[in-house]
């Protein structure tokens, strides 16, 4: 497995002076791999240019890989003013930026349910992730869909039910049993033993529901059952990456090492 984390989830730091700060602590960890989620305080790919340069500036100075962007795309309704701008503009946008660092990788999600969805939202979700898997594919990227709360793909089943319809080769799954978790306080197990052929990143972070939401927790003290997921992944020789998302709310210094101490001594 690969050890990797996202820009935002080291420390809450988004100042124009973070990325040296945010790679030293990373790399302390043994962390070097990155997805490039928030860039200083704007989300990729609008950014600001200077913070762009410091971060690919300080990448390179401090030996780190980027492999995945997530963009948070297709986070909005079919029937929201953004849905055409994410299909026609934020997809091809992320990958024009992601060339000139030569990552491949792009994290969707699966289209936010919304009050107006009928009988045939279904197919018009599975058509725009189709259509992007096929021009990310064409781009010589591959996709990962990422289960999130209120979407389309938000239980273990609707994800896999979206992943089969999509049913393209770059077209993958980024299992996030947080969110999953988030979405139905279910134990993971009989979602993976579904989803585990498609999964191609794991996004790790623990919490459980405190009244009627769910609050992210130092891993070990949540209810996702961090342990049980390390044991399934090695059992099935996983070897993907293990993208920390260690960010508790409100985000502190300590939260990545914390966790990172409890995952090391998992893996
Ligand atoms: O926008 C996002 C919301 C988070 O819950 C998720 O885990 C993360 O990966 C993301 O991009």
């Amino acid at each position: 497995m690969i050890l990797a984390t996202v820009t935002d989830e080291v420390l809450p730091d988004r100042s124009e002076a973070c990325f040296p700060h945010i790679f030293e602590t990373a790399l302390k960890q043994g962390v070097s791999t990155f997805e490039i989620r928030m860039v200083e305080a704007k989300r990729y790919p609008i950014v600001e240019a200077d913070a762009w340069t410091r971060m690919r500036k300080f990448g390179d100075e401090y030996g780190i890989t980027f492999t995945t962007v997530s963009p948070g795309l297709f986070k909005t309704g079919l029937s929201h003013d953004l849905m055409p701008i994410h299909r026609n503009q934020l997809a091809s946008m992320s990958m024009d930026l992601a060339e000139t660092i030569d990552i491949d990788v792009l994290v969707t999600f699966g289209v936010m349910r919304e009050a107006t969805d009928g009988p045939d939202s279904f197919a018009k979700v599975v058509e725009i992730l189709h259509e992007t898997a096929e021009s990310a594919a064409a781009r010589g990227f591959t996709v990962q869909l990422e289960n999130f709360p209120g979407s389309w793909a938000d239980t273990a089943d609707n994800c896999l039910a979206l992943l089969k319809a999509v049913d393209h080769p770059a077209f993958g799954y980024c299992w996030d049993v947080g969110n999953l978790y988030d979405a139905d306080q279910e134990h993971f197990m009989e979602g993976y033993q579904k989803l585990k052929p498609f999964i191609r990143n794991v996004h790790l972070k623990d919490g459980q529901y405190i009244g009627n939401h769910m609050v992210w927790q130092h891993f070990g003290k949540g209810k996702t059952d961090i342990k049980g997921q390390i044991a399934a992944l090695k059992a099935d020789n996983y070897k993907g990456t293990l993208t920390v998302e260690a960010k508790c709310e409100p985000q502190m210094d300590e939260d990545f090492p914390t966790s990172l101490e409890y995952l090391r001594a998992l893996l």
